[in-house]
């Protein structure tokens, strides 16, 4: 059994965080080092420390700042977050290889920090050690014992990590881990570098590691997980479950090739199935999505939309049943509260997978109220439009329902349009039209497809009538938004004004045209009703 397993759990003693809890998993985030080793993801200074910020205000208990022997801005970055952080916040750290020139240099950049910590590591597998280091095993070995007491001599915060550790023999990652924790190492991280693992190997390995390696119980142990096979998170939680008291991760999961367990996942993994891993953070969870947007916004990636937690769509529903599960309870199709990771709410986005409980529901919060038969006749449309655009926004709906409202007691409606137009073509148009009931078919020619349109509706509707506007407005953005057509009419002085909205804009011209008709014959009914508005020929 694993000395520090989840049934027999153990407090540690850190010279950084003193007497730790037995429920507690030290936060060690990497965003600023392994994270900025993703390819275009450099930050310079003033970012790096906007970030170390954030990720302080995050609850990370340490920061890795950066590599400082790497180069002189990464050693400016480390230096001024240490001196950022030179009374109180979180343990600043610097990366070193084993050799001198690099721990002596993160030891010069870590200094003015409250708390700082020289993380050295060097490769312990077999192909690492032979074909990258050209070392044998027994110069790794020296090279462990010699780093870490070198960087014991400037901090009492030393980890050491075995690179390449879970492809590591297992008698020879003993064997270093042992040199290391005899040197002084107080974390021994035991990376899965290459992102190789499977959630049980993490399990055998901390626990082997913990129960073989004397000292093992005074130290703590880490786990850093890449994300190769998309098994970070499930990695780290497999390793914590083993005995694990530290993890390392990025704030949205960026890092070398595909990334490192992400932050967020982690914490609200812990958070969320607490009873099943009974360890906690000091994650300010509610403060997790502006740190990845702050992350996003300096480096210019955004996450994918369905990207765990911070994603767009990680609390949205667009389908009819979970939307209608949802408005009934949002723990049907919610785990975690969007309130608690920092979104303001969830949303229910509007799109063909939809029902009438979501369509409603947005109706409602748009101000409308329909009956039944307005509510079916505006839902079917709906629909119609949802099958032709891809993302339904509020004023497309807006847009539709108003357009289904005014059209409610016409007595001309459009029940069908063709339109032939294009180059070296004369436009032609036809059209079917209800009049009281009665249809009526009319097809004319024009000098575009939208004339051609109007001129059909006049042959099908005789009537004369000065066309006086005719304005076309982009309801939303994209090739697919709707149009929103106003056509204005004036006769015997007086002004008409029509309004059609669809995504096809000689629809909504002719939707528009056929409304301010149907205004038109109101007004005359109003002003001479003995006439009964019948059409001007
Ligand atoms: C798993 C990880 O994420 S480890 C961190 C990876 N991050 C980085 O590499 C980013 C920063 N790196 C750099 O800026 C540069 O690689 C530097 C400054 C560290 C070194 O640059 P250079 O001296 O030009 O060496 P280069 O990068 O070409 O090769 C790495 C050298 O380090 C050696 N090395 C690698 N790891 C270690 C180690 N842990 N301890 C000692 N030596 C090591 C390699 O064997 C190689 O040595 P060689 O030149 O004698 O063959
Ligand atoms: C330096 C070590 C911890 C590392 O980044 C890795 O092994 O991936």
């Amino acid at each position: 059994m694993a000395p520090n397993s989840t049934t027999n759990p153990t407090k540690f003693s850190h010279p950084s965080f003193g007497t730790i809890a037995e429920d507690r998993v030290i936060i060690f985030d990497t965003t600023l080092r392994d994270g900025e080793q993703s390819p275009g993801f450099s930050m310079n200074l003033e970012e790096k420390l906007r970030m170390a910020e954030s990720l302080a205000e995050l609850g990370a208990d340490v920061l890795e700042a950066g590599f400082p022997i790497a180069s002189p801005g990464d050693f400016d970055s480390v230096r001024s977050i240490a001196q950022r952080f030179a009374k109180d916040g979180p343990v600043v750290c610097g990366l070193a290889r084993s050799a001198d020139a690099d721990i002596l240099r993160a030891a010069e950049a870590i200094k003015p920090a409250a708390r700082g910590r020289i993380h050295t590591f060097i490769s312990t597998s077999e192909l690492h050690m032979r074909v990258k280091l050209r070392m044998s095993n027994e110069e790794v070995l020296a090279a462990v014992a010699r780093s870490v007491a070198l960087a014991r001599n400037h901090t009492d915060d030393v980890e050491w990590s075995a690179e390449d550790g879970s492809r590591t023999d297992m008698d020879f990652l003993c064997r270093c881990v042992e040199a290391a924790i005899k040197a002084g190492a107080t974390t021994i991280n035991i990376p899965d570098t290459v992102g190789y693992s499977l959630p049980e190997d993490m399990t055998r390995i901390f626990a082997e590691v913990q129960e073989r390696v004397p000292g093992a119980d005074a130290v703590i142990f880490s786990t850093h997980n890449h994300n190769d096979l998309g098994l970070a998170v499930a990695n780290t939680i497999a390793a914590i479950r083993a005995g694990a008291r530290q993890v390392e991760c990025t704030i949205n999961g960026i890092g070398e090739r595909a990334g490192n367990a992400a932050l967020e996942e982690v914490a609200m993994a812990l958070r969320t199935r607490g009873n099943a891993i009974a360890r906690t953070t000091n994650i300010q969870t509610p403060n997790i999505l502006r740190t990845s947007r702050l992350l996003a916004t300096i480096t210019g990636f955004d996450v994918q939309p369905n990207k765990a937690i911070v994603g767009r769509n990680a609390f949205a529903h667009e389908s009819g049943i979970h939307q209608d599960g949802v408005l009934k309870d949002a723990s049907t199709y919610e785990i975690m509260t969007p309130e608690s990771v920092g979104w303001a709410t969830n949303s229910l986005v509007l799109g063909k997978h939809s029902g009438r409980a979501a369509f409603r529901d947005k109706l409602k919060a748009l101000g409308y109220e329909l009956g039944d038969n307005a509510l079916n006749d505006a839902f079917r449309r709906f629909k119609d439009l949802a099958d032709r655009k891809k993302v339904v926004y509020d004023e497309d709906v807006s847009a539709l329902v108003d357009d289904e409202v005014i059209r409610q007691n016409d007595r001309v409606k459009i029940t069908a349009l063709t339109v032939t137009s294009g180059l070296n073509t004369r436009p032609m148009a036809a059209v079917k039209l209800e009049i009281d009931g009665e249809e009526q078919e009319g097809i004319a020619a024009g000098d575009g497809a939208v004339d051609a349109t109007f001129n059909a509706i006049r042959a099908a509707f005789p009537h004369e009538v000065a066309l006086k506007l005719y304005a076309v407005q982009s309801v939303t953005g994209g090739t697919d938004a709707q149009a929103r057509v106003t056509v204005r009419f004036e006769e015997k002085g007086k002004l008409v004004d029509g309004q059609g909205a669809d995504t096809d804009t000689i629809v909504a011209s002719a939707r528009a045209y056929v409304h301010a008709l149907n205004k038109l014959l109101v007004k005359r009914e109003r002003t001479a009703p003995a006439e009964m508005a019948a059409p001007a020929a």
